[in-house]
Protein backbone atom coordinates (compact mmCIF):
# COMPACT_ATOMS: atom_id res chain seq x y z
CA UNK A 1 0.00 0.00 0.00
CA UNK A 2 2.46 2.49 0.52
CA UNK A 3 4.58 1.70 -1.87
CA UNK A 4 1.48 2.68 -4.41
CA UNK A 5 1.35 5.96 -2.54
CA UNK A 6 4.78 6.67 -2.42
CA UNK A 7 4.62 6.27 -6.84
CA UNK A 8 2.32 8.74 -7.04
CA UNK A 9 3.76 11.60 -6.26
CA UNK A 10 3.37 14.03 -9.01
CA UNK A 11 6.17 14.96 -11.45
CA UNK A 12 4.73 18.81 -11.08
CA UNK A 13 5.15 21.21 -8.64
CA UNK A 14 1.59 22.66 -9.16
CA UNK A 15 0.61 19.21 -8.47
CA UNK A 16 2.20 18.57 -5.24
CA UNK A 17 0.01 21.10 -3.33
CA UNK A 18 -3.30 20.70 -4.29
CA UNK A 19 -6.78 21.97 -2.55
CA UNK A 20 -8.49 18.63 -0.51
CA UNK A 21 -11.85 18.49 -1.32
CA UNK A 22 -12.06 16.12 0.94
CA UNK A 23 -11.77 18.99 4.05
CA UNK A 24 -14.95 20.68 2.27
CA UNK A 25 -18.48 19.98 3.57
CA UNK A 26 -21.66 19.73 1.54
CA UNK A 27 -23.02 23.42 1.46
CA UNK A 28 -26.68 24.13 1.22
CA UNK A 29 -27.84 26.73 -0.91
CA UNK A 30 -28.87 29.04 1.65
CA UNK A 31 -24.91 29.64 2.89
CA UNK A 32 -24.06 29.41 -0.48
CA UNK A 33 -22.20 33.07 -1.01
CA UNK A 34 -23.22 34.91 -3.88
CA UNK A 35 -25.58 32.29 -5.59
CA UNK A 36 -28.27 33.93 -8.37
CA UNK A 37 -31.03 33.30 -6.40
CA UNK A 38 -33.13 32.46 -9.93
CA UNK A 39 -30.59 29.43 -10.13
CA UNK A 40 -31.09 28.50 -6.55
CA UNK A 41 -34.77 27.56 -7.42
CA UNK A 42 -33.92 26.09 -10.75
CA UNK A 43 -31.36 23.73 -8.18
CA UNK A 44 -33.79 23.08 -6.11
CA UNK A 45 -36.49 22.02 -9.01
CA UNK A 46 -33.76 19.28 -9.72
CA UNK A 47 -34.26 18.50 -6.59
CA UNK A 48 -31.06 19.86 -5.09
CA UNK A 49 -30.85 21.68 -1.50
CA UNK A 50 -27.21 21.48 -1.15
CA UNK A 51 -24.08 21.09 -3.35
CA UNK A 52 -21.41 18.36 -2.61
CA UNK A 53 -17.69 19.05 -1.66
CA UNK A 54 -16.27 19.12 -5.09
CA UNK A 55 -18.61 22.03 -6.08
CA UNK A 56 -18.53 23.81 -2.74
CA UNK A 57 -14.37 23.54 -3.46
CA UNK A 58 -14.56 24.73 -7.54
CA UNK A 59 -17.36 27.75 -6.46
CA UNK A 60 -14.70 28.95 -4.54
CA UNK A 61 -12.05 29.09 -6.82
CA UNK A 62 -14.31 30.56 -9.32
CA UNK A 63 -17.22 32.62 -8.23
CA UNK A 64 -15.72 33.57 -4.94
CA UNK A 65 -12.91 34.86 -3.36
CA UNK A 66 -10.81 32.99 -6.61
CA UNK A 67 -12.85 34.22 -9.25
CA UNK A 68 -12.10 32.17 -12.36
CA UNK A 69 -8.02 33.84 -12.19
CA UNK A 70 -6.23 30.55 -12.19
CA UNK A 71 -7.08 27.25 -14.36
CA UNK A 72 -8.59 24.09 -12.73
CA UNK A 73 -7.62 20.92 -12.87
CA UNK A 74 -10.07 19.28 -10.91
CA UNK A 75 -9.50 14.95 -9.70
CA UNK A 76 -12.71 13.70 -7.69
CA UNK A 77 -14.61 10.42 -7.59
CA UNK A 78 -16.73 9.25 -9.94
CA UNK A 79 -20.63 10.37 -9.17
CA UNK A 80 -18.84 13.06 -6.78
CA UNK A 81 -21.13 15.75 -8.54
CA UNK A 82 -18.18 17.34 -11.02
CA UNK A 83 -20.74 18.00 -14.05
CA UNK A 84 -22.66 20.70 -12.02
CA UNK A 85 -19.35 21.70 -10.11
CA UNK A 86 -18.37 23.52 -13.68
CA UNK A 87 -21.53 24.51 -14.98
CA UNK A 88 -22.89 26.36 -11.64
CA UNK A 89 -20.22 28.97 -11.95
CA UNK A 90 -19.83 28.97 -15.34
CA UNK A 91 -24.01 29.76 -15.86
CA UNK A 92 -23.88 32.24 -12.65
CA UNK A 93 -20.93 34.29 -14.86
CA UNK A 94 -22.14 34.43 -18.20
CA UNK A 95 -25.99 35.67 -16.51
CA UNK A 96 -23.93 38.75 -16.87
CA UNK A 97 -23.93 38.68 -20.65
CA UNK A 98 -25.03 41.32 -22.45
CA UNK A 99 -24.89 39.96 -25.65
CA UNK A 100 -25.55 36.38 -27.34
CA UNK A 101 -22.27 34.58 -28.39
CA UNK A 102 -20.52 32.08 -27.76
CA UNK A 103 -18.50 31.78 -24.52
CA UNK A 104 -18.77 28.24 -23.21
CA UNK A 105 -17.54 25.24 -24.58
CA UNK A 106 -17.20 21.86 -22.96
CA UNK A 107 -15.89 18.83 -24.82
CA UNK A 108 -16.75 14.90 -23.69
CA UNK A 109 -15.63 11.84 -25.51
CA UNK A 110 -18.59 10.24 -26.47
CA UNK A 111 -22.52 11.67 -27.55
CA UNK A 112 -24.50 9.88 -24.12
CA UNK A 113 -22.09 11.65 -22.35
CA UNK A 114 -22.31 15.29 -24.26
CA UNK A 115 -26.44 14.65 -24.00
CA UNK A 116 -25.63 14.42 -20.38
CA UNK A 117 -24.24 16.77 -19.33
CA UNK A 118 -26.44 19.24 -22.07
CA UNK A 119 -29.17 18.11 -19.64
CA UNK A 120 -27.60 19.40 -16.56
CA UNK A 121 -26.59 23.05 -18.20
CA UNK A 122 -30.19 23.10 -19.60
CA UNK A 123 -31.91 22.64 -16.07
CA UNK A 124 -30.23 25.96 -14.92
CA UNK A 125 -29.37 27.63 -17.64
CA UNK A 126 -32.57 29.33 -19.17
CA UNK A 127 -33.06 30.13 -15.25
CA UNK A 128 -30.50 33.12 -16.58
CA UNK A 129 -32.11 34.04 -19.74
CA UNK A 130 -29.12 31.56 -21.38
CA UNK A 131 -29.42 29.17 -23.97
CA UNK A 132 -27.18 25.60 -24.60
CA UNK A 133 -26.57 23.96 -27.78
CA UNK A 134 -25.39 20.66 -28.92
CA UNK A 135 -23.22 19.45 -31.29
CA UNK A 136 -22.64 15.49 -31.43
CA UNK A 137 -23.91 14.65 -34.45
CA UNK A 138 -27.04 13.39 -33.44
CA UNK A 139 -28.80 15.03 -35.93
CA UNK A 140 -28.20 16.32 -39.46
CA UNK A 141 -25.20 18.61 -39.73
CA UNK A 142 -27.80 20.96 -41.42
CA UNK A 143 -30.20 20.88 -38.15
CA UNK A 144 -27.06 21.24 -35.56
CA UNK A 145 -26.09 24.61 -38.04
CA UNK A 146 -30.16 25.89 -37.58
CA UNK A 147 -29.73 25.17 -33.64
CA UNK A 148 -26.49 27.12 -33.25
CA UNK A 149 -26.77 29.79 -35.14
CA UNK A 150 -28.53 32.60 -35.73
CA UNK A 151 -29.34 34.23 -39.62
CA UNK A 152 -30.44 37.54 -40.06
CA UNK A 153 -34.05 37.66 -40.86
CA UNK A 154 -34.54 38.64 -44.99
CA UNK A 155 -36.81 40.42 -46.56
CA UNK A 156 -37.93 38.42 -50.03
CA UNK A 157 -37.36 40.23 -52.89
CA UNK A 158 -34.33 41.85 -51.77
CA UNK A 159 -31.23 41.40 -53.08
CA UNK A 160 -28.57 40.89 -50.20
CA UNK A 161 -24.63 41.35 -50.25
CA UNK A 162 -23.79 37.58 -49.05
CA UNK A 163 -20.82 39.26 -47.28
CA UNK A 164 -23.36 41.39 -45.01
CA UNK A 165 -25.72 38.48 -44.69
CA UNK A 166 -22.08 36.05 -42.91
CA UNK A 167 -21.44 38.98 -41.02
CA UNK A 168 -25.15 39.23 -40.02
CA UNK A 169 -24.48 35.53 -38.52
CA UNK A 170 -24.73 35.10 -35.02
CA UNK A 171 -24.24 32.32 -32.46
CA UNK A 172 -27.87 31.24 -31.16
CA UNK A 173 -26.69 29.90 -28.15
CA UNK A 174 -23.98 30.72 -25.41
CA UNK A 175 -22.91 27.41 -23.75
CA UNK A 176 -21.88 24.05 -26.40
CA UNK A 177 -21.63 21.23 -25.45
CA UNK A 178 -19.93 19.00 -27.82
CA UNK A 179 -18.20 15.39 -28.77
CA UNK A 180 -14.79 16.53 -30.34
CA UNK A 181 -15.49 15.13 -34.11
CA UNK A 182 -18.74 17.17 -34.87
CA UNK A 183 -16.86 20.47 -32.91
CA UNK A 184 -14.07 20.23 -35.51
CA UNK A 185 -17.01 19.72 -38.76
CA UNK A 186 -18.37 23.19 -37.14
CA UNK A 187 -14.99 24.91 -36.85
CA UNK A 188 -14.24 24.01 -40.52
CA UNK A 189 -17.49 23.95 -42.38
CA UNK A 190 -19.85 26.05 -40.28
CA UNK A 191 -20.48 29.79 -41.21
CA UNK A 192 -20.79 32.15 -38.26
CA UNK A 193 -19.35 29.85 -36.20
CA UNK A 194 -16.76 31.35 -34.40
CA UNK A 195 -14.45 30.46 -31.16
CA UNK A 196 -13.58 33.90 -31.02
CA UNK A 197 -15.88 35.05 -28.08
CA UNK A 198 -14.93 31.83 -25.69
CA UNK A 199 -14.11 32.20 -22.32
CA UNK A 200 -14.63 29.09 -20.97
CA UNK A 201 -13.25 25.53 -22.01
CA UNK A 202 -14.15 23.00 -19.89
CA UNK A 203 -12.35 19.20 -20.79
CA UNK A 204 -14.83 16.99 -19.23
CA UNK A 205 -12.95 12.77 -19.29
CA UNK A 206 -9.86 14.69 -19.83
CA UNK A 207 -7.24 11.53 -19.75
CA UNK A 208 -9.51 9.90 -22.42
CA UNK A 209 -9.81 13.07 -24.40
CA UNK A 210 -6.32 13.11 -24.10
CA UNK A 211 -5.52 9.66 -25.13
CA UNK A 212 -6.91 10.19 -28.86
CA UNK A 213 -6.12 13.10 -31.30
CA UNK A 214 -9.63 13.25 -32.74
CA UNK A 215 -8.66 15.23 -35.79
CA UNK A 216 -6.49 17.47 -33.58
CA UNK A 217 -9.46 19.54 -31.84
CA UNK A 218 -7.72 20.37 -28.74
CA UNK A 219 -4.67 22.38 -30.37
CA UNK A 220 -7.06 24.12 -32.83
CA UNK A 221 -9.06 25.03 -30.23
CA UNK A 222 -5.84 26.53 -28.32
CA UNK A 223 -5.14 28.05 -31.59
CA UNK A 224 -8.16 29.77 -32.29
CA UNK A 225 -8.67 31.20 -28.54
CA UNK A 226 -5.06 32.52 -28.55
CA UNK A 227 -4.63 36.34 -28.18
CA UNK A 228 -3.03 38.00 -31.40
CA UNK A 229 0.23 38.67 -29.22
CA UNK A 230 0.44 34.88 -28.57
CA UNK A 231 -0.25 34.36 -32.36
CA UNK A 232 2.52 37.11 -33.68
CA UNK A 233 5.32 34.77 -33.39
CA UNK A 234 3.89 31.67 -34.38
CA UNK A 235 2.80 31.37 -38.15
CA UNK A 236 -1.29 29.90 -38.00
CA UNK A 237 -0.79 28.72 -41.48
CA UNK A 238 1.46 26.11 -40.70
CA UNK A 239 -0.86 24.22 -38.89
CA UNK A 240 -4.33 25.25 -39.75
CA UNK A 241 -6.38 23.88 -42.25
CA UNK A 242 -6.56 26.85 -45.22
CA UNK A 243 -10.36 27.34 -44.17
CA UNK A 244 -9.40 28.77 -41.11
CA UNK A 245 -8.47 31.88 -43.17
CA UNK A 246 -11.65 33.53 -43.14
CA UNK A 247 -12.51 33.18 -39.58
CA UNK A 248 -12.21 35.66 -37.04
CA UNK A 249 -11.32 33.99 -34.08
CA UNK A 250 -7.72 35.69 -33.00
CA UNK A 251 -8.44 37.08 -29.90
CA UNK A 252 -7.83 40.34 -28.85
CA UNK A 253 -5.37 41.07 -26.00
CA UNK A 254 -5.20 43.10 -22.86
CA UNK A 255 -4.58 42.82 -19.37
CA UNK A 256 -6.05 41.18 -17.35
CA UNK A 257 -5.90 40.83 -13.17
CA UNK A 258 -2.16 41.33 -13.38
CA UNK A 259 -1.77 38.39 -15.78
CA UNK A 260 -0.03 40.27 -18.46
CA UNK A 261 -0.18 39.81 -21.84
CA UNK A 262 -3.12 37.31 -21.56
CA UNK A 263 -5.88 38.08 -23.42
CA UNK A 264 -9.22 39.56 -22.33
CA UNK A 265 -11.29 37.72 -21.21
CA UNK A 266 -8.42 34.48 -20.64
CA UNK A 267 -9.93 31.15 -21.96
CA UNK A 268 -10.55 29.56 -18.52
CA UNK A 269 -9.81 26.17 -18.80
CA UNK A 270 -11.44 23.72 -16.75
CA UNK A 271 -10.32 19.80 -16.88
CA UNK A 272 -11.77 17.07 -15.03
CA UNK A 273 -11.55 12.80 -14.39
CA UNK A 274 -12.18 10.57 -11.82
CA UNK A 275 -8.44 9.12 -13.15
CA UNK A 276 -7.07 12.63 -13.45
CA UNK A 277 -3.78 12.39 -15.41
CA UNK A 278 -0.15 13.06 -13.59
CA UNK A 279 1.60 13.03 -16.85
CA UNK A 280 3.72 15.97 -17.61
CA UNK A 281 3.26 15.67 -21.37
CA UNK A 282 0.15 15.32 -21.48
CA UNK A 283 -0.87 17.95 -19.20
CA UNK A 284 1.29 20.19 -21.38
CA UNK A 285 -0.95 19.70 -24.43
CA UNK A 286 -3.78 21.84 -22.31
CA UNK A 287 -1.44 25.05 -21.82
CA UNK A 288 -2.32 25.41 -18.60
CA UNK A 289 -2.59 28.64 -17.05
CA UNK A 290 -1.17 28.74 -13.41
CA UNK A 291 -2.89 25.54 -12.64
CA UNK A 292 -4.70 25.12 -9.42
CA UNK A 293 -5.20 21.20 -8.56
CA UNK A 294 -8.19 19.89 -6.54
CA UNK A 295 -7.84 16.26 -5.42
CA UNK A 296 -9.51 14.26 -2.74
CA UNK A 297 -7.41 12.98 -0.31
CA UNK A 298 -3.82 11.72 -0.14
CA UNK A 299 -4.07 8.56 -3.16
CA UNK A 300 -4.30 9.59 -6.48
CA UNK A 301 -7.05 6.98 -6.91
CA UNK A 302 -10.44 7.31 -4.75
CA UNK A 303 -13.35 5.07 -5.09
CA UNK A 304 -16.75 6.12 -3.73
CA UNK A 305 -17.48 6.41 -0.05
CA UNK A 306 -20.21 4.44 -0.29
CA UNK A 307 -18.60 1.54 -2.28
CA UNK A 308 -18.61 -1.93 -1.62
CA UNK A 309 -16.31 -4.30 -3.61
CA UNK A 310 -16.60 -7.88 -3.43
CA UNK A 311 -15.01 -10.80 -5.24
CA UNK A 312 -16.62 -14.16 -6.28
CA UNK A 313 -13.90 -16.86 -6.76
CA UNK A 314 -14.85 -19.71 -9.31
CA UNK A 315 -13.37 -22.07 -12.16
CA UNK A 316 -13.73 -20.02 -15.61
CA UNK A 317 -16.20 -23.14 -16.79
CA UNK A 318 -17.98 -21.64 -14.28
CA UNK A 319 -18.72 -18.20 -14.72
CA UNK A 320 -21.72 -18.31 -16.99
CA UNK A 321 -23.27 -20.00 -13.93
CA UNK A 322 -22.12 -17.57 -10.78
CA UNK A 323 -23.12 -14.75 -12.49
CA UNK A 324 -26.62 -16.15 -13.11
CA UNK A 325 -26.82 -16.93 -9.72
CA UNK A 326 -25.40 -13.49 -8.30
CA UNK A 327 -27.97 -11.69 -11.16
CA UNK A 328 -30.81 -13.82 -9.28
CA UNK A 329 -29.95 -13.07 -5.86
CA UNK A 330 -30.28 -9.38 -6.46
CA UNK A 331 -33.40 -9.49 -8.23
CA UNK A 332 -35.04 -6.75 -9.88
CA UNK A 333 -31.80 -4.40 -8.69
CA UNK A 334 -30.46 -2.70 -11.70
CA UNK A 335 -27.02 -3.88 -12.92
CA UNK A 336 -24.17 -3.38 -15.03
CA UNK A 337 -22.26 -6.36 -16.06
CA UNK A 338 -19.03 -5.40 -17.44
CA UNK A 339 -16.94 -7.80 -20.39
CA UNK A 340 -13.57 -7.10 -21.51
CA UNK A 341 -14.62 -6.69 -25.39
CA UNK A 342 -17.36 -6.19 -27.61
CA UNK A 343 -17.62 -9.49 -28.76
CA UNK A 344 -17.56 -11.29 -25.14
CA UNK A 345 -20.49 -8.48 -24.79
CA UNK A 346 -22.58 -10.10 -27.62
CA UNK A 347 -22.03 -13.63 -26.32
CA UNK A 348 -22.57 -13.20 -22.69
CA UNK A 349 -26.27 -11.35 -23.40
CA UNK A 350 -27.41 -13.71 -25.77
CA UNK A 351 -26.41 -16.60 -23.14
CA UNK A 352 -28.42 -14.68 -20.44
CA UNK A 353 -31.15 -14.26 -22.19
CA UNK A 354 -31.42 -18.15 -22.67
CA UNK A 355 -31.67 -18.57 -18.87
CA UNK A 356 -35.49 -18.89 -18.20
CA UNK A 357 -34.09 -19.12 -14.47
CA UNK A 358 -33.99 -15.17 -14.94
CA UNK A 359 -36.92 -13.44 -14.84
CA UNK A 360 -35.68 -10.36 -15.49
CA UNK A 361 -34.36 -7.88 -18.82
CA UNK A 362 -31.20 -8.12 -19.72
CA UNK A 363 -29.86 -5.68 -22.87
CA UNK A 364 -26.57 -5.51 -24.40
CA UNK A 365 -24.72 -2.03 -24.89
CA UNK A 366 -21.59 -1.64 -26.38
CA UNK A 367 -19.89 0.31 -29.21
CA UNK A 368 -20.61 -2.11 -32.19
CA UNK A 369 -24.28 -1.39 -31.90
CA UNK A 370 -25.77 2.22 -33.78
CA UNK A 371 -25.97 4.72 -31.80
CA UNK A 372 -30.07 4.69 -31.79
CA UNK A 373 -30.61 0.97 -30.65
CA UNK A 374 -27.67 2.23 -27.77
CA UNK A 375 -29.90 5.38 -26.91
CA UNK A 376 -33.13 3.47 -26.53
CA UNK A 377 -31.76 0.60 -24.91
CA UNK A 378 -30.22 3.48 -22.22
CA UNK A 379 -33.61 5.23 -21.84
CA UNK A 380 -35.31 1.82 -21.51
CA UNK A 381 -32.78 1.36 -18.12
CA UNK A 382 -32.81 4.54 -17.16
CA UNK A 383 -36.82 4.25 -16.95
CA UNK A 384 -36.09 0.44 -15.66
CA UNK A 385 -37.88 -1.36 -17.99
CA UNK A 386 -34.62 -3.12 -18.36
CA UNK A 387 -32.68 -4.17 -15.36
CA UNK A 388 -29.57 -5.43 -16.83
CA UNK A 389 -26.97 -4.18 -18.86
CA UNK A 390 -24.39 -6.08 -20.26
CA UNK A 391 -21.22 -3.53 -21.40
CA UNK A 392 -18.02 -3.45 -22.83
CA UNK A 393 -16.10 -0.65 -20.87
CA UNK A 394 -15.83 2.07 -23.95
CA UNK A 395 -19.59 3.16 -23.69
CA UNK A 396 -20.02 3.48 -20.08
CA UNK A 397 -17.21 6.19 -18.46
CA UNK A 398 -19.11 9.12 -16.88
CA UNK A 399 -22.69 7.35 -17.38
CA UNK A 400 -25.22 8.71 -14.57
CA UNK A 401 -27.87 6.30 -14.02
CA UNK A 402 -30.36 6.84 -11.06
CA UNK A 403 -30.70 3.75 -9.26
CA UNK A 404 -27.87 1.15 -10.35
CA UNK A 405 -27.25 -1.09 -7.16
CA UNK A 406 -24.72 -3.46 -8.61
CA UNK A 407 -21.61 -3.29 -11.02
CA UNK A 408 -20.38 -7.08 -12.48
CA UNK A 409 -16.84 -7.40 -13.44
CA UNK A 410 -17.85 -10.40 -15.78
CA UNK A 411 -14.00 -10.29 -16.83
CA UNK A 412 -11.26 -8.71 -14.11
CA UNK A 413 -10.30 -5.12 -15.05
CA UNK A 414 -6.91 -4.89 -16.41
CA UNK A 415 -6.26 -1.33 -14.70
CA UNK A 416 -7.31 0.43 -11.42
CA UNK A 417 -8.65 3.02 -13.78
CA UNK A 418 -10.83 0.70 -15.56
CA UNK A 419 -12.17 -1.04 -12.47
CA UNK A 420 -12.49 2.88 -10.96
CA UNK A 421 -14.52 4.26 -13.95
CA UNK A 422 -16.58 0.75 -14.42
CA UNK A 423 -17.41 0.70 -10.02
CA UNK A 424 -18.56 4.08 -10.51
CA UNK A 425 -21.48 3.47 -12.23
CA UNK A 426 -23.21 2.80 -8.54
CA UNK A 427 -22.62 4.20 -5.58
CA UNK A 428 -23.08 7.93 -7.00
CA UNK A 429 -24.17 10.69 -5.37
CA UNK A 430 -23.66 9.29 -2.25
CA UNK A 431 -25.54 6.34 -2.54
CA UNK A 432 -24.46 2.79 -1.35
CA UNK A 433 -23.34 0.72 -4.55
CA UNK A 434 -21.84 -2.81 -4.67
CA UNK A 435 -19.36 -4.08 -7.01
CA UNK A 436 -18.54 -7.74 -7.53
CA UNK A 437 -15.26 -8.97 -9.67
CA UNK A 438 -15.62 -12.64 -10.99
CA UNK A 439 -12.12 -14.38 -10.78
CA UNK A 440 -10.24 -17.41 -11.01
CA UNK A 441 -8.31 -18.17 -7.75
CA UNK A 442 -4.84 -17.96 -9.55
CA UNK A 443 -6.09 -14.28 -10.68
CA UNK A 444 -6.91 -13.41 -7.08
CA UNK A 445 -3.52 -12.50 -5.99
CA UNK A 446 -2.92 -9.74 -9.08
CA UNK A 447 -6.60 -7.99 -8.24
CA UNK A 448 -5.69 -7.60 -4.74
CA UNK A 449 -2.48 -5.31 -6.30
CA UNK A 450 -4.37 -3.87 -8.41
CA UNK A 451 -6.97 -2.80 -5.52
CA UNK A 452 -4.35 -1.76 -3.64
CA UNK A 453 -4.02 1.53 -5.63
CA UNK A 454 -7.33 2.94 -4.78
CA UNK A 455 -7.59 4.52 -1.46
CA UNK A 456 -10.49 1.54 -0.24
CA UNK A 457 -8.87 -1.90 -1.14
CA UNK A 458 -11.05 -4.33 1.22
CA UNK A 459 -12.49 -6.83 -1.21
CA UNK A 460 -13.98 -9.58 0.95
CA UNK A 461 -15.10 -12.97 -0.52
CA UNK A 462 -19.26 -13.19 -1.80
CA UNK A 463 -19.84 -16.51 -1.48
CA UNK A 464 -22.42 -18.07 -3.89
CA UNK A 465 -24.16 -21.34 -2.04
CA UNK A 466 -22.28 -24.43 -4.56
CA UNK A 467 -26.38 -25.93 -4.59
CA UNK A 468 -27.34 -22.59 -6.51
CA UNK A 469 -24.96 -23.77 -8.80
CA UNK A 470 -25.32 -27.21 -8.92
CA UNK A 471 -29.13 -26.49 -9.61
CA UNK A 472 -28.52 -24.30 -12.56
CA UNK A 473 -26.41 -27.14 -13.95
CA UNK A 474 -27.84 -29.04 -16.15
CA UNK A 475 -29.92 -25.98 -18.33
CA UNK A 476 -26.09 -24.75 -18.79
CA UNK A 477 -25.57 -28.61 -19.82
CA UNK A 478 -28.92 -29.14 -21.75
CA UNK A 479 -28.87 -26.00 -23.72
CA UNK A 480 -25.73 -25.07 -26.57
CA UNK A 481 -24.39 -22.98 -24.26
CA UNK A 482 -20.79 -23.72 -24.49
CA UNK A 483 -20.36 -22.19 -27.91
CA UNK A 484 -21.71 -18.97 -26.51
CA UNK A 485 -19.59 -18.98 -22.97
CA UNK A 486 -17.09 -15.80 -23.28
N1 LIG B 1 -25.49 18.81 -5.07
C1 LIG B 1 -26.08 17.69 -5.44
N2 LIG B 1 -27.10 17.18 -4.72
C2 LIG B 1 -27.71 16.03 -5.08
N3 LIG B 1 -27.37 15.32 -6.18
C3 LIG B 1 -26.38 15.80 -6.94
C4 LIG B 1 -25.69 17.00 -6.63
N4 LIG B 1 -24.75 17.22 -7.57
C5 LIG B 1 -24.83 16.20 -8.43
N5 LIG B 1 -25.81 15.35 -8.06
C6 LIG B 1 -26.15 14.08 -8.73
O1 LIG B 1 -25.04 13.23 -8.57
C7 LIG B 1 -24.92 12.36 -9.68
C8 LIG B 1 -23.47 12.30 -10.13
O2 LIG B 1 -23.08 13.54 -10.68
P1 LIG B 1 -22.06 13.64 -11.92
O3 LIG B 1 -22.59 12.83 -13.06
O4 LIG B 1 -21.79 15.06 -12.16
O5 LIG B 1 -20.80 12.90 -11.30
P2 LIG B 1 -19.30 12.86 -11.83
O6 LIG B 1 -18.45 13.28 -10.70
O7 LIG B 1 -19.19 13.64 -13.10
O8 LIG B 1 -19.11 11.30 -12.10
P3 LIG B 1 -18.21 10.55 -13.24
O9 LIG B 1 -16.78 10.72 -12.86
O10 LIG B 1 -18.65 9.14 -13.15
O11 LIG B 1 -18.53 11.20 -14.55
C9 LIG B 1 -25.89 12.88 -10.72
O12 LIG B 1 -27.02 12.05 -10.77
C10 LIG B 1 -26.27 14.25 -10.23
O13 LIG B 1 -27.59 14.60 -10.58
Amino acid sequence: MEEAKKKSVPVLPWMRSPVDVSLFEDCPLDHLPCLDPRLKVALQNMGISSLFPVQVAVWQETIGPGLFERDLCINSPTGSGKTLSYALPIVQTLSNRAVRCLRALVVLPTRDLALQVKDVFAAIAPAVGLSVGLAVGQSSIADEISELIKRPKLEAGICYDPEDVLQELQSAVDILVATPGRLMDHINATRGFTLEHLCYLVVDETDRLLREAYQAWLPTVLQLTRSDNENRFSDASTFLPSAFGSLKTIRRCGVERGFKDKPYPRLVKMVLSATLTQDPNKLAQLDLHHPLFLTTGETRYKLPERLESYKLICESKLKPLYLVALLQSLGEEKCIVFTSSVESTHRLCTLLNHFGELRIKIKEYSGLQRQSVRSKTLKAFREGKIQVLVSSDAMTRGMDVEGVNNVVNYDKPAYIKTYIHRAGRTARAGQLGRCFTLLHKDEVKRFKKLLQKADNDSCPIHSIPSSLIESLRPVYKSGNFLALTP
